[in-house]
């Protein structure tokens, strides 16, 4: 397949990218090579000829233009986005101008490529989105994709907007799209205005551990490199017309991550200058605005299959790159017959599963009990009246 991916040097895109030309996909990268992308990200992938890159904003609708015309994609992949929340709350204005007329500008000029193609069935428009569009989480549960919006920040509803645009580019023009919402990603690449990175490259310099609140919000942690098999997967066997969740399965408070980190930075570098990670470095930080805080106890024990990469040097570990030891996988049901007559027609329904947590690998879906609602992992059509509606479950977890 060739693939448009745009923002294909950002963090998440650019695990799509090299893992998409390692599966022999042909790739176009289109990114606006913004504060958080680096072409760095995807030096590998670039040295094959399978690889292209274009330099564009996707708000301007001549580039798009011509970009669709010389490399006639089989699907976009569109990944390009404003993604720091602190970021939005300081300036929302961006975030309304890549993530909503970004998205918009995308779909049009996928739109008419699409039509002027042939309406071709086998075309795909993959938005990829995030849990945040839901809001917040109760004492327990998890988000599904049925799961009303309701948005807290700047950022969340800019990209909820994007996922309203691109649904009703399904419903009105038949484009057709799939959608993703996912948790919070880690690995290699990140870059480093996020928990995770902030807090390695804090703790290796010896500088304080921000903290917002009293650490206790939690998020559910998924291994970009498997995120990015989730969407490639689904571009190859999903159905148009649906929105699945994506998440790892890994809930941890942060306060229980920022500890983990530092276990496995002091086990690393044992008595180093600038080491070991002691609590006292933590920093309490004012809770960003509405965002509520959510106490709920994580049973395992903290380390939240983390390890590092590298060596401190450059690439990936100089932004903090940690990689998965649970490598979560997505694996079709179990009794992959069930899962796609669950999921309907064309369609299959996927699972997550972990070796985390008491390692050795098990389903981290955890069948039909209260918590999850049907056998239907982590899907929903996006349009209610074409077709039946499978019941779903499986999403990620995001208290705060
Ligand atoms: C940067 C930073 C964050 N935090 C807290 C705030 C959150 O509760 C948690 C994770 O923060 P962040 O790493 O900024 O990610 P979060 O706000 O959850 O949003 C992320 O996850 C979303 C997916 O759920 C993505 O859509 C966003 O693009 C991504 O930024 O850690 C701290 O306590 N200290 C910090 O320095």
């Amino acid at each position: 397949m060739k693939l448009l991916v745009t923002g294909g040097a950002g963090f998440i895109g650019s695990a799509v990218v090299r893992l998409a030309v390692a599966r022999g996909h042909r790739v176009v990268n289109l990114d606006a090579l913004t504060y958080a992308a680096c072409l760095e990200n995807v030096a590998e992938a670039a040295e094959s000829p399978l690889y292209a890159f274009e330099k564009a904003d996707i708000r301007d609708a001549a580039a798009l233009e011509r970009i669709f015309a010389a490399h006639a994609p089989d699907a976009v992949m569109h990944l390009a986005a404003e993604s720091h929340v602190d970021r939005s709350i300081d300036a929302p204005g961006d975030f309304i101008e890549t993530n909503v007329t970004g998205t918009y500008t995308v779909l049009q000029a996928a739109r008419r490529y699409w039509v002027q193609a042939g309406r071709s069935d086998g075309f795909r428009f993959h938005h990829i989105s995030t849990d945040e569009v839901y809001g917040t989480l109760g004492a327990t549960g998890l988000f599904t994709e049925e799961t009303p919006y309701a948005p807290n920040s700047p950022y969340s509803a800019s990209k909820a907007a994007s996922d309203h645009l691109v649904r009703v580019w399904h419903e009105t023009y038949g484009l057709p799209v799939v959608l993703f919402n996912c948790s919070n990603n880690y690995g290699p690449y990140q870059f480093p205005e996020k928990l995770i990175p902030v807090i390695i490259l804090n703790a290796i310099a010896g500088r304080p551990l921000p903290i917002y609140g009293d650490g206790s919000n939690v998020r559910d942690w998924l291994y970009v490199e498997d995120h990015a098999d989730a969407l490639l997967t689904v571009l190859e066997t999903g159905a148009p017309g649906w929105s699945y969740n994506i998440g790892g399965e890994n809930e941890r408070t942060n306060l229980e991550l920022v500890k983990t980190i530092c276990g496995i930075l002091n086990e690393l570098r044992p008595g180093a200058e600038g080491s070991p990670c002691r609590p006292d470095r933590l920093r309490r930080r004012p809770p960003r605005p509405r965002r509520a805080l959510r106490n709920r106890p994580v049973a395992d024990p903290p380390r939240a299959g983390l390890a590092p990469v590298g060596d401190g040097g450059g690439g990936a570990a100089a932004h903090g790159a940690v990689v998965s030891r649970q490598r979560a996988l997505v694996a079709p049901a179990a009794g992959a017959d069930r899962g796609r007559r669950a999921a309907g027609p064309g369609g299959v329904a996927w699972r997550f599963w972990s070796s985390a947590r008491r390692g050795r690998l098990r389903p981290s879906w955890r069948g039909s009990g209260a918590r999850r609602r049907s056998a239907s992992a982590g899907r929903r059509r996006i349009s209610p009246t074409r077709g039946p509606v499978p019941r779903s479950s499986a999403g990620p977890g995001r208290r705060r």
